[in-house]
Parts: C-alpha cells; structure tokens; sequence
C-alpha cells in the first residue's frame, strides 16, 4: 500500500519509535565498531581521542558557564551531536525557558481558581478572564485561525460560566487555553460557511458544538463526550469543512487514479457513515467542496467510479473495512489528510476495530501534522489511553454531570464511571421469564400504538440475527406493519427498511446493534430492548435512539434472569437518570461485573492510563 509505505508506521506504536529513535542510532555507531574486530585499535584510539575532547570541551564550558544550567547537555544524544549544535544550546535552553515561563504565566491567568490542576475548568468555577484567540499556526497546515468574535467578548464572565454551568460542560484542557464556548451562532467568526447560513435550522450551538468548535477550529485535538442525539455530528463537521475550505486545494494530476482526501471520518456501520456523508456532504457543499461515502455491501466498481470522477475527493466517510480495501488497491490515499475523524470513538477503538484503525490513522500523515477528533456518548476507561495515543494534547470536552455512576448514599459508585443515559429518556424495566418475552413485546406495541398513536415509530432491539429474523416474523403474523436491519440482510434490504421506517411506511423496526450507535431516525417516540445487549455501552447507545435533539423518548427494556450479569451496571445507569428502579432487577444484584481482560482475567485492574500519575511524598 502506498501510502502506508509513504510513513511507514502505525499511529500509537511509532510513538515509542520516534521517541528512541537518536539513542538507537549512537548504539548503533557503537555497536558497528564493536563488531568489526580488526578495527580494535582504531576503535581504542577513537575512544581516547574522544575522551580528550570532552575534557577539552568540559574546560572549555566551564570557563564560559552561565549561571542556568543547560538541560540535557550530559546525556548520551548530547554527547553524539556536532560542536556547533551544543554551541547553540544555551540560546535554544533560555528560550525554551523564557517561552515555558509565558506558558505558564498565561496559564496561570487562564485558567479558573479552582481548577482540578490538570487544567479541568467547568461551569462551577469561576474563570479569569478568557484569551481571545488561539490563532498560532495550526499542526495540519489549515489556514483557518480562530479569533474570539467581539460579541463573545462582551458578554461578561459571570454569563459565561453560568451558561458553563447550566449545560453542565467541562473542559480539561492540557494547555489551559480556557477559550469561552460559543453561545449563539452569531458568536462563529465569519467565514465563507458561516456566511452561507448553515445553521438556519437551528436557534443555538448544542452545549457540545459551544464549548468543542473553538478548539477544534484553534486545530486541536478533541475528544467530544455527550449525550446520544446531542449533536456531535456538526461538531466535528463545522471545523472539519472550515479547516478544509480555509486551505489550498492540492490539484491532482491528470495521469493520477488515487483519490487523495484531505478528510477522513471513520464510521462503525454502513447505515452511519452514510448519514454521516450526508450532513457532511451538504455542509462541505456550501464552500465548494465535495465528500465520498465508502462502505461494505455495496458495489466496489460504483465507489472506485466515484473516486475516480472525485480524485480531489475532499472528505471520505468511510467504515473501516472498504476504506481499508481501497487504501491496499491504491484507490485511495490519506497520505494529505488534515483532518481524521473517530465518530463513536469508542467503539472504532474498541478490539473489533483497534487494528484496522491502526492502519487507517497509520495512512495518515503523523499524529503531529494532523488534527484528530473523536467523538461519542460513551467513553470506557478501556480505550482512553488508546485513543491519547492517536492524539497531540487533546482537550477533552464532556457534557453532563458525569460523576461516579450509580453512587450510593456516601457518594461511592461501584464502577461504572462517567457513563450516562440521554437523561430526557424515560426508562422502564420489566423483568420477565423468558418464554413470556415475544407476547409481551406484542402487547407493548399495542399499547403503544393506541389511537392517534398508531403510527408512531418504534424501534424493538434484538441481540442475536436470527432473533430479529423470528420477532419480525411473529410481529408480521400478527398483522403489525414492520420491518428489520441486521447482518444477515444483503445491504439494499437493509437500506430499504431504514428508508421505509424513516418515511413511515413501517412504523415498526426489528434491528440488531448494527443500528444501535449514531443513527439519527426522526420522532422514534419508542425504544424497546427484547434482549439485553452484550455491554452496557450498547444499551445506552441504543435507547439514545430515542429522545433525540432537545425531544423526549421512552425506553422499555424487557429483562431476564439471563441478564443478570448487567443489573448492576443497568441499575447505576437507572439511578444517575433519576429513574424507578424495579424490586425486582435489585434482586439480580447490584454488583457491577467487572470485564475480564483478554490476557489477564478477570484480575485485570481497568486503569485509565490517561491519567497523570499521583505525586507521593512521605515525611
Ligand atoms: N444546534 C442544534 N440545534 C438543534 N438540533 C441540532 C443542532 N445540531 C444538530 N442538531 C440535530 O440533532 C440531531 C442529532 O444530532 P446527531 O445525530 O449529530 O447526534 P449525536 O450526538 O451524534 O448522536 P449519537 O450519539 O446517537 O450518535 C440531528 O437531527 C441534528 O440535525
């Protein structure tokens, strides 16, 4: 593949490759003398000689040494670089120095009073005054430059951190820039995609749009946390499309049949990425720019012959698997990506997909020269230190109160950490036997389609294929209007049964977890779970389906005995949404089953390696 030869690394891997790579090279020296014998004496003569000139030169800088003591000088890569580049140091060591006491000095004035230290600001502190721009050149080479509009600026701190607080934002920002969120549309810095009124829809930025596009349009990285059905599409869209639009577009030649993005979004399902191309694709339409969907189960030729007519394709939204087909064919290369996507970070970094997403961010141009954004509801301890690794200092902007799950009385949870329900969602739960659960879906469904509501849209979540296969058919049976998506269906079954839900011509869905995550389906008034998912994650995932953009939803999950390894989790989950939580699911226990590890079991310590370490000092 071409484009990974180009960089010839895997993103989190090079890391430590990059790191010793000036060590690794002075061993090497050695080791190439050591292994040539016959060059013993000269080998002895070249230690002397070099022995001398430290000495020398040790003399040399003690006559001349400053007061500051230069840093790193006495290491081995020290010793193995030329004279004129040590000279040089002392300039370069009181300038980093000078620059480091800016840095902290501005941090200091920007960062709120009762900061958590890490640079964690929210909406209940108090923050000195905000810088107006984080305009230095950005990483991608983007041209945008984010500038604090002046209407933003007048609105006075005490406003900005009410409105922090009340949409219960929080921002950890590793450098402390503490830019204000965008409160109003107006408050975007114009652009030719502003100017183009891309939000008429809409009458205000989402909290997690406000508080994540200054930093992702400064071309940070950005994890992206909030709730299902949040918004966190535009999110990512908004910088990805200006950071595009604001930069040269390269003009392929004529003889090249590589389609070069400068975009990349990586989808976990065919049905999400291609509603993601669609957002995107109007937006990035509004400045000029175009947007490909790559994805499975549909015609390779079709996509090759997009690619082709679209060799400047901009942006490619993609799922893994055909994106990587495509990268090993040389239809596609990322080689001039500025700008990678994760839409349900989680997931794409979860073991399913970590390798191939190696590869894909591996295709990219390094970590350093690109800006990476994820995004997601759900964030698992699991793969946060995996996803830092695929960054450069990300800010971390989460949306809601997400402290400790499920806590009790003294405020102590029992592991379920920061994960949080879509709290307008109404949620029941039914414990029930197990052979009783196809009746009862039948009976829920005739409840909830009563009268004036027998149309409303209904999604009824299965685990297993041939599952969904049976509760359509039983539904079918008895006379419900209904249709399914699931893996065994061939692509275009699957898309006409999303199209047809979508326009109502079946009210009811049968679906598997291929249409848990990210699929934004209008006025589903119902979710109900048939058998409970395989994590946790997923059933907060697919009840977001419901109560979407400001709405309301209904959530029914029919529980059984065999479920009871997720009552605990589930019953943190009721609790932090403030929702009845049945006698009967406290009787499954309140313990949340902790995930064995691959290799180590269940005595794997989940650690979030994310984390600074803790500081001790013993007296
Ligand atoms: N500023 C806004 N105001 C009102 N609605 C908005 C705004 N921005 C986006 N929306 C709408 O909110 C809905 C949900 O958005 P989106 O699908 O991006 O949510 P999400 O946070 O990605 O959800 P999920 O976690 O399920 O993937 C969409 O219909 C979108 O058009």
């Amino acid at each position: 593949m071409s484009t990974g030869k180009k960089h010839g690394r895997n993103d989190g891997e090079d890391q430590s490759v990059r790191v010793t790579k000036k060590p690794k090279t002075i061993e090497m020296a050695d080791a190439t003398i050591e292994s040539e014998p016959s060059t013993l004496k000269t080998y002895k003569k070249k230690k002397k000689d070099k022995k001398e000139r430290k000495e020398k030169k040790d003399k040399k800088e003690d006559k001349h040494e400053s007061e500051e003591r230069r840093e790193g000088e006495d290491t081995a890569v020290a010793e193995a670089e030329s004279e004129s580049k040590s000279e040089k140091k002392p300039k370069k060591a009181k300038q980093d120095k000078k620059d480091k006491k800016k840095r902290s000095k501005s941090a200091e004035k920007s960062t709120p009073i009762s900061d958590q230290g890490d640079g964690v600001s929210s909406g209940f502190t108090t923050a000195a005054p905000a810088p107006v721009t984080n305009s230095a050149p950005q990483r991608n080479g983007a041209a945008y430059s984010y500038r604090q509009t002046a209407a933003l600026g007048v609105m006075s701190e005490v406003e900005i951190q009410a409105f922090l607080k009340e949409q219960e934002i929080a921002v950890s920002d590793p450098s402390g820039t503490n830019l204000r969120p965008v409160v109003h549309f107006s408050h975007l810095p114009t652009s030719t995609l502003v100017s183009r009124k891309p939000f008429s829809a809409y009458t205000a930025p989402t909290p997690i749009q406000a508080a994540s596009w200054p930093h992702a349009l400064s071309g940070r990285d950005v994890i992206g946390i909030a709730e299902t059905g949040s918004g966190k599409t535009m999110a990512f869209a908004v910088p990805c499309v200006e950071s595009l639009a604001s930069s040269p577009k390269p003009t392929p030649s004529k003889k090249d049949k590589t389609a070069h993005a400068r975009a990349v979004v990586v989808s976990p399902t065919r049905e999400l990425a291609m509603q993601t191309h669609a957002a995107m694709s109007s937006l990035a339409s509004l400045v000029g720019l175009s947007a490909v969907c790559l994805y499975g189960g549909a015609s390779k030729d079709d996509q090759r012959a997009l690619l082709r007519r679209n060799t400047g394709a901009d942006i490619i939204v993609a799922t893994p698997g055909r994106l990587k087909d495509f990268l090993a064919e040389g239809s596609v290369s990322l080689s001039d990506v500025m700008f990678a996507v994760l839409d349900e970070a989680d997931r794409m970094l979860d073991k399913g997909f970590e390798e191939d997403i190696r590869l894909i961010l591996g295709s990219c141009p390094p970590r350093e020269k690109r800006q990476t954004l994820m995004f997601t509801a759900t964030w698992p301890t699991s793969v946060r230190g995996l996803a830092e690794g695929f960054m450069v200092d990300p800010v971390k902007v989460t949306i809601g109160n997400r402290t400790r799950a499920g806590g009790d009385e003294n405020g102590e949870g029992n592991g379920s950490v920061e994960l949080q329900a879509n709290s307008r969602i109404e949620q029941k739960v039914e414990v029930v036997d197990p052979r009783g659960k196809e009746q009862r879906l039948l009976e829920l469904l005739r409840e909830a389609q009563k009268g004036s509501a027998k149309n409303d849209r209904i999604l009824v979540f299965c685990l297993y294929k041939k599952e969904a296969v049976r509760v359509e058919q039983f539904l079918e049976r008895r006379g419900i209007r209904v249709a399914s998506i699931h893996g065994d269906l061939r692509q275009e079954q699957r898309t006409r049964s999303l199209e047809a839900f979508k326009a109502g011509t079946t009210s009811v869905l049968v679906a598997t977890d291929v249409a848990a995550r990210g699929l934004d389906i209008p006025e589903v008034k119902l979710v109900i779970n048939v058998t409970f998912p395989l994590t946790i994650e997923d059933y907060v995932h697919r009840i977001g389906r419901t109560g979407r953009a400001g709405k309301k939803g209904k959530a029914i999950t029919l529980f059984t005995e065999h479920d009871k390894a997720h009552s605990g989790s589930l019953v943190n989950i009721l609790r932090a949404a403030k929702q009845d939580v049945p006698e009967d699911l406290l009787k499954f226990g309140t313990t949340v089953k902790k995930k064995a590890h691959d290799a180590y079991g269940a005595f794997y310590k989940d650690v979030d390696t994310s984390k600074k370490a803790t500081k001790i000092t013993f007296d």
